[in-house]
């Protein structure tokens, strides 16, 4: 299948081959090419330039996007797009005052989600992750990760995986997969830490790896939730059976975590809106990609990532929904690049770097997504007709995506 794009007013983020991520100062760039074609052939971009040099010859289809621009579809790295039901009644409790400690100190919260996951099957949860999924392809999003961590059992858990296993298998986009089987403790084991932290890593882990099921670990590094320590602990199993760690940390307060997914070599740390000094010290020359997640920030009123001292620092900053039940109950990833101008102080260029090109960073997928790239996969935004693609996050709340293309499939 060859599709040839033509006579597009801006196509955006076009890169070498060698750009795995931006940092710093880097950020504020988006390299560009103004009345642009873009050829796509067997799912992968293969040649993209001016429309001086245009081919000509037999194409399958040939769109033309006089007025529009083109990118690179949205590469969100942090979601937990497959769960049961919803949380709407703790919505409600927090508009009347309840704050997110409180409702999961009542047993509300993850342990909540957990609870109607555990009570629903794999097919039902399936159905309804799928139109999760629908919806996000829709709106821009052409690589996802997915986390388990609400089934806080071995057979919870390996229930979500086998969920998102299925999504992979089923559609065109790219899904990478997440065990966050430490997301929260179980009622039952409240005062015995150490016995569910053996029951993941002696059960859960060996039973995830047999099958395949993960890509990744992922922890809950809070207070409250899993220490220093016990995050450690898990990093290390996540090792020994070759997943890489992505860690929720700094979510609420600041305890010196992310020195720690440093020292173990986390492809990410995810959060972070309370970042301190010595947390920025601690990523400064790293391999870890740090996270936001403004829709969350959004959604239950907390700090916003410090985006500004965290570039100005030479750091790269990737961006993400963290699409769930509990905290961003949204997959909109034109939503979070927005929010993350609007309330982060981001720049366009920033904004949608960190979404595109950092983002597949976090996923570790930066060989294939996130840029317009000669070989990366064909997975594209094509907007509707714009002035600039300043108009992307400027008109926050207003749908400007025409037409998404994933690995070369149009949606
Ligand atoms: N913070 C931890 N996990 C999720 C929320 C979990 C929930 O409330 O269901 C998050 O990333 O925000
Ligand atoms: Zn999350």
């Amino acid at each position: 299948m060859k599709i040839l794009i033509k006579n597009i007013k801006e196509l955006l983020q076009v890169r070498e081959s060698n750009i795995n991520k931006v940092s710093g100062a880097e950020m504020a760039v988006l390299p560009k090419i103004e009345n642009a074609f873009l050829l796509i052939e067997n799912n992968l971009i293969a040649d993209f330039g001016t429309m001086r040099n245009c081919p000509d010859g037999n194409f399958d289809k040939t769109i033309d996007a006089t007025g529009k621009a083109v990118l690179p579809t949205w590469v969100d790295s942090h979601t937990h797009i497959v769960y049961a039901g919803n949380r709407v009644q703790e919505f409600v409790d927090r508009i009347n005052g309840l704050s997110y400690e409180e409702i999961a100190n009542r047993g509300g919260g993850i342990l909540n989600s957990a609870k109607k996951l555990n009570a629903t099957s794999e097919d039902e949860i399936y159905n309804q992750s799928k139109l999760r999924l629908e919806e996000v392809m829709q709106q821009g999003t052409g690589a996802v990760e997915i986390k388990s961590g609400y089934g806080l059992t071995v057979e919870g858990e390996l229930k979500m995986l086998r969920v998102i296993k299925r999504l992979s298998e089923n559609y065109p986009i790219k899904i990478k997969s997440t065990f966050l089987g430490a997301h929260a403790f179980p009622m039952e084991y409240k005062e015995n830490h150490s016995a569910y932290i053996n029951l993941i890593i002696n059960e859960m882990l060996p039973k995830i790896a047999k099958e395949s099921l993960a890509d990744y670990i992922d922890a809950f590094l809070e207070t409250g939730y899993f220490s220093i320590e016990e995050t450690e602990r898990i990093m290390e199993a996540g090792k020994q059976f070759g997943l890489r760690a992505k860690i929720h940390v700094n979510q609420f307060t600041a305890i010196d975590g992310i020195k720690a997914c440093v020292k173990h070599d986390a492809l990410s740390v995810d959060h972070l809106e309370i970042v301190t000094d010595d947390d920025i010290i601690a990523l400064k020359d790293s391999k870890t990609m740090p996270v936001a997640l403004p829709s969350c920030s959004y959604f239950i009123s907390i700090p916003y990532t410090p985006a500004r001292r965290m570039i100005s620092a030479g750091l790269p900053l990737a961006l993400a929904s963290d699409f769930n039940p509990g905290t961003t109950p949204s997959g909109n990833m034109n939503f979070v690049v927005a929010t993350a101008c609007i309330k982060m102080k981001m720049t366009p260029e920033e904004a949608i770097n960190a979404a595109t090109i950092n983002g597949a960073y976090a996923m570790g997928i930066s060989e294939t997504h996130g840029s317009i790239t000669k070989g990366k996969s064909a997975s594209i935004i094509i907007t509707k007709p714009l002035t600039s693609y300043y108009q992307l996050p400027y008109a926050f709340g207003t749908n400007l995506i025409e037409q998404v293309i994933i690995e070369g499939k149009l949606i």
